[in-house]
Order: structure tokens, then C-alpha cells, then sequence
């Protein structure tokens, strides 16, 4: 089995010169007031990396540290360990005190809320005409900021007379390819886009990842796209990465992960999504059971064993299907099969949801979960 076990410290292959790689990333929030000693502890030791003009999804439920990991890749939080290499700058070195301009212009976010991230008093062409400026501190002609302003809405198609309205004129699809169109302005190498169909309709979020798609393979820009809805990012990203209690879990290309889940935590999320070959053996009742065991839980519920729980020591990386294979998974269940490049669980997943104190899983006050 020594084979199959990774080093957290080696990129998977094909990711030798990432445009964005975390290192052992951790970040605690005190809690509880001033004199308190709680702390909740958001995000445990995350490695990922995202290639150049590669998408990668990081999926996980309410609660697990999406936002706070890309908050803080962003730099609007501050991580309490860890480093953030873009083009293979660490930058929480390089600006220790003050994010720089190239770092805002070289990294954009758009956030899940569209109807909340642009000020209803200005027009759309406002909002991009900042974001060229901060970028090109006011060295464009106004004939070529017009012509750029046009383009961008172009891009993410919107029709440029769009430029003129106010957002509450738009609808959120609208609106969302207007805060993908502020974030294209400065011409970004990376995106963090933080579930940014969660908020539209259903009907209008497939040409939102159809415009993220696009931007990748016209552009190559690359992204991270935070989602809890596995379809999707079955649908729209090369790689997929789970998050789970602060740590990631598992981590694949997206149809090997989601065809192949080895941690019980991807299982579970797995069995969510609606899937006609599936349909036999979906049972909701059994998985209502599981996420309850998984929010009520203060170790790890995968184990089974409240008194050796997965916390008494760390679970390594293993390979799941092969070291060819870009997929591994950390959890102390997860037994690679003999010769077949299969896998299997040691065993059962979740024997026992007991809720032992009703503290969640997802919110751990000082502990570790990962299975
Ligand atoms: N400013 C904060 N102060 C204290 N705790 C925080 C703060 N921000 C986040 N947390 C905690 O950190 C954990 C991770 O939260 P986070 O918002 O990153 O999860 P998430 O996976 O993005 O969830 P959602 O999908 O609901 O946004 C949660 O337990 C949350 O309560």
C-alpha cells in the first residue's frame, strides 16, 4: 500500500508551474469576546493548486471554509499560517502589510450576491470604467475606453447599450455577467468565483458557466469555483476538491472524483445529486441520517468509533485508482483494492450518527475531523 501513499508536499502531476498554489493555509477566528480562548478553526493545512487556464472546483456544504479559504486567498482575510503563491510569488511575503495593486489586478473575486455587489445609484458603465482605470491609471484615450467598455460587454454577453442602465433594470444573470465583466476589466490571471449561480434562477445559470467556460478556453484565465452543487461542477471544472470541516478531503479530476467518490464525506455529498442510474439505490432517509450524523458530530462520524477518533492522528494522502491517477483521498477507511485500481472503504461508512453535543461538524471549536 506504501505505493499509493502521496506527499502532501508534491504538486499532482501536470501542476509543476501552477498559477495559483495554497500552501498548508489555516485560518482560526477567535470567538466568544475579548477574554474568551475559543476559537473556531476554519481551514486546517489546505494544499491545492489551480494549473494555468484550468478550472477547479472546491465543493463542500454550508459551513465547511469555502468562503474563508477564498477570502483569504483574496486577501480580504487575513490566514492565521500558510502561504499563497501566485505565479510563484509567495505574496503574503512579498505584502506583508498592504495587498498591492498588481496582486487585485492579477486576482479578482465575484461574489455569490449580484443584487448586493454593485451600488444601485451608479450605471453599469461606471463600475467598469473604475476597474479600467485602477488597472490602466488613466492611460487609455476615451475613444479606446469606449471601444474596451463595449468589448467587455460583448465578452459577457451583454448588449453594449447596457452600459447606460442602472442595476436594479438588469436581472441577476444580468447582473452576475456585469461582476464577471468588473473582475474581466482589470484582466485577471485568476478568478475566485464563490457560488456565483447560487443566487439566479436555475434557467439562467448554465450561461453563467457557459461565460466561465469561455473565458477559460479564450482566455485562460483561471479559476476556482466555489460551489456546494456537484453538477455543476461536474459540468464546468477539470478538477474537483472537497472540503469538509476546514480540511480538504479528496481531491480529482471532476468525472473520476464524482464517478469514483473514496472519502465517505464525497459519498455522501455524491448521493444528493439527482442521477438516473442511480435511482435504485438513492435513499433519501438514509442520507438525511448521514448529514445529520455529519452536523452533529464533534469527531469525525466516518470512523464509527467515538474513542478512537480520526482526530488521534492525522490520515496521509493515498492515490485512489493508481499513482497515474491525478485522485487521492485522506481518510484512515479508505483501503486501496489489490491489482483491480479500485478502491473500497475498510469499512462501513458511518456506523453510528449519535449527535454527541449538538456542536456541528462544519463549525468545530479546536478540533480535528477529517476521517
Ligand atoms: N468572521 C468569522 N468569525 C467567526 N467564525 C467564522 C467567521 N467566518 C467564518 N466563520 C466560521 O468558519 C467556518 C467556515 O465558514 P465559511 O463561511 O468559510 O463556510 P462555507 O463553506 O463557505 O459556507 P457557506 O457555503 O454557507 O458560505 C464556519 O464554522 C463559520 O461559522
Amino acid at each position: 500500500m506504501s505505493n499509493a501513499i502521496l506527499s502532501p508536499s508534491v504538486p499532482p502531476a501536470g501542476l509543476q508551474d501552477p498559477a495559483l498554489e495554497i500552501r498548508g493555509l489555516g485560518k482560526t477566528f477567535p470567538i466568544g469576546g475579548l477574554f474568551s480562548r475559543q476559537s473556531v478553526r476554519a481551514l486546517h493545512d489546505v494544499d491545492l493548486s489551480i494549473g494555468r487556464g484550468e478550472i477547479v472546483a472546491l465543493v463542500g456544504e454550508s459551513g465547511s471554509g469555502k468562503s474563508t479559504l477564498a477570502r483569504c486567498v483574496a486577501r480580504l482575510e487575513k490566514p492565521s499560517k500558510g502561504s499563497i503563491l501566485l505565479d510563484g510569488v509567495d505574496v503574503l511575503k512579498r505584502d506583508r502589510f498592504q495587498v498591492s495593486r498588481s496582486y487585485r489586478s492579477q486576482l479578482q473575486m465575484v461574489f455569490q450576491d449580484p443584487f448586493g455587489s454593485l451600488n444601485p445609484a451608479h450605471r453599469i458603465e461606471h463600475f467598469l470604467r473604475r476597474s479600467l482605470a485602477i488597472h490602466h491609471k488613466g492611460g487609455r484615450s476615451e475613444d479606446a475606453t469606449q471601444r474596451r467598455l463595449e468589448e467587455l460587454m460583448t465578452t459577457v454577453g451583454l448588449q453594449a447599450d447596457m452600459l447606460n442602465s442602472y442595476p436594479h433594470e438588469l436581472s441577476g444573470g444580468q447582473r452576475q455577467r456585469v461582476a464577471i465583466a468588473r473582475a474581466l476589466a482589470v484582466e485577471p490571471q485568476v478568478i475566485l468565483a464563490d457560488e456565483p449561480t447560487s443566487m439566479l434562477d436555475v434557467s439562467v445559470r448554465i450561461g453563467v458557466l457557459n461565460l466561465m467556460r469561455k473565458l477559460r478556453d479564450e482566455q485562460g484565465i483561471s479559476m476556482l469555483y466555489i460551489t456546494h452543487d456537484l453538477a455543476s461542477a461536474r459540468y464546468l471544472a477539470d478538477r474537483t476538491a472537497v472540503m469538509f470541516a476546514g480540511e480538504l478531503v479528496e481531491e480529482g479530476e471532476s468525472l473520476d472524483l464524482l464517478a469514483n467518490p473514496a472519502h465517505p464525506y464525497t459519498q455522501l455529498l455524491v448521493s444528493a445529486v439527482p442521477d438516473p442510474a442511480r435511482a435504485g439505490s438513492y435513499d433519501p432517509i438514509r442520507r438525511a441520517e448521514l448529514r445529520q450524523a455529519v452536523l452533529a458530530s464533534t469527531h469525525c462520524p466516518f470512523d464509527g468509533d467515538p474513542a478512537q477518533p480520526c482526530s488521534a492522528a492525522e490520515p496521509v494522502r493515498h492515490h485512489v485508482g493508481g499513482p497515474a491517477n491525478r485522485h487521492w483521498v485522506r481518510c484512515h477507511l479508505y483501503r486501496p483494492q489489490a491489482g483491480s485500481g479500485g478502491h473500497a472503504l475498510a469499512t462501513e461508512p458511518v456506523t453510528a450518527p449519535p449527535a454527541k453535543t449538538g456542536q456541528p461538524a462544519s463549525n468545530p471549536t479546536e478540533q480535528k475531523t477529517s476521517a
